[in-house]
């Protein structure tokens, strides 16, 4: 079944593709850097790429930016904050945040796919105190307790 997403356009974002899903079974919509000028990462820089949308998405929803594989694979390229999470309340700018983790300067035009964004249903919960969590066989393990 598939969810309407309303976004609005912003000034830098003429011309620009909104997020699309490159095949039917697709988990993300790739989404496009709005940028005036391309932008050149230095290796181990990082910066807030604009995408020219705002977006309104559903209450019980959020948008994820994740990073796109190819990117990473081939140029070291990734979301910083993978997954972003843009909350349905937000009606700025979505920006991705995109560091290059790779040995080499990689640079980013005006339309490049950058990233790309996944809906997903989110639980709001209320917390709620306790002096007893109840024991469980991991207790407090993590970080490798369960062995590598
Ligand atoms: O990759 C991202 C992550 C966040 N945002 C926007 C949308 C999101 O709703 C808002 C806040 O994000 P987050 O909660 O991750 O940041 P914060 O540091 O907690 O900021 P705030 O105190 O505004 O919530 O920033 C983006 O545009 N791109
Ligand atoms: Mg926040």
């Amino acid at each position: 079944m598939s969810r309407t997403i309303v976004f609005r356009r912003l000034s830098n974002g003429e011309g620009i593709d909104p997020p699309r899903y490159e095949t039917a079974g697709s988990a993300g919509a790739d989404i496009r850097a709005a940028v005036e000028d391309a932008i050149t990462l230095a290796p181990g820089a990082r910066a807030a790429i604009s995408t020219g949308f705002a977006f309104a998405v559903p209450q019980g929803f959020e948008m994820q930016i994740r990073p796109r594989s190819g990117l990473a694979a081939r140029h070291g390229v990734t979301v910083l904050n993978a997954p972003g999470t843009v909350d349905s309340d937000f009606r700025g700018e979505v920006k991705v945040l995109l560091v290059n983790l790779g040995a080499y300067p990689f640079t980013i035009g005006r339309g490049d796919r950058i990233a790309q964004i996944v809906i997903a249903p989110v639980t709001l919960c209320r917390f709620e105190e306790t002096d007893d969590l109840g024991v469980t066989i991991r207790g407090a393990g993590g970080f490798g307790s369960t062995g590598v």
